[in-house]
């Protein structure tokens, strides 16, 4: 199955509804195995509900998650979530654990425990110095911990990446630099990674497919090179005109 399907990741009328909202609202879509695609909106568009339909962390109200041709409902959550790196908005990271222990806590809860050399390993592939293993994350500058995210994302061993604006909270050169690294490391790693940002300048320059999400619902999916060409449709030109202007005032001040 694997070696036929292209897919990676497919949602077929998926609906949530919070009360009277209507979270997801009607969302088809394939993910290509491979791809890097930014999914991009305003605050409450329903940008982390989808993704957490994926590994299950909401449930949708109607339709389907299908993850490398299976539907996410059929697979035990534990075995599904092994397969899935997950970065969240917040890191995460447990306070009174050491980096090693937070970057091994995935695949040592799954039974499947990694030593201190696949530590030494996750820590090489976020360019951290095999000395942090014994740090508490306090210990740790907000750039490290993200790092230490990815890290453990990672650990076990995952096909697909899912990053809730994975750098968020982090200073622009930290985070211009983490956001390569995590694009490198998904063609070294051969992930597939599904990643939201607010960010429209970061969607463009990590990802090869940016999705729009307005009110629950997909409103365009295009490649950056056709989005700044003036596709995509209104909301999507609204966010691609915030990082053009911003672009444009900058070359008018070196005049
Ligand atoms: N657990 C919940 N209970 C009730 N309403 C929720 C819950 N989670 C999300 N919502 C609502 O669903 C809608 C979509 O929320 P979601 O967090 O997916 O948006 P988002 O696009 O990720 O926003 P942000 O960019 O601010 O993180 C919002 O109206 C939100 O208030």
């Amino acid at each position: 199955m694997d070696a036929v399907s292209p897919i990676e990741l497919g949602f077929s009328g998926l609906v949530k509804r919070f009360g009277a909202t209507r979270a997801i609202d009607g969302v088809d879509l394939e993910i290509a195995r491979g791809s890097f695609v930014a999914l991009v909106g305003a605050s409450g568009s329903g940008k982390s509900t989808l993704l957490k339909t994926v590994n299950r962390l909401i449930v949708p109200d109607e339709g389907a998650v299908l993850f490398a041709g299976e539907d996410v409902r059929t697979l035990p959550a534990p075995a599904l979530r092994r397969r899935i790196g997950y970065v969240f908005q917040s890191v995460g990271l447990f306070p009174h654990m050491t980096v090693a222990e937070n970057i091994a806590i995935g695949p040592r809860l799954a039974r499947q425990p990694i030593g201190a050399a696949r530590v030494a390993e996750l820590l090489a592939l976020v360019e951290l110095e095999a000395g942090h293993a014994r740090r508490m994350p306090d210990e740790l500058s907000g750039g490290q911990r993200q790092r230490v995210g990815v890290a453990r994302a990672l650990a076990g061993d995952p096909r697909l990446l899912l990053m809730d604006e994975p750098f968020g909270a982090l200073d622009p050169v930290t985070r211009d630099a983490l956001g390569r690294k995590v694009r490198e490391l998904h063609g070294r790693l051969g992930l597939t990674t599904l990643m939201v940002t607010h960010d429209m300048t970061e969607a463009l320059l990590l990802a090869e497919r940016v999705l729009v999400m307005a009110s629950g619902r997909i409103v365009a999916d295009e490649t950056p090179h056709s989005l700044l060409a003036g596709a995509g449709g209104a909301e999507a030109q609204a966010l691609v005109a915030v990082p053009r202007d911003q672009a444009d005032a900058i070359a008018e001040l070196e005049k």
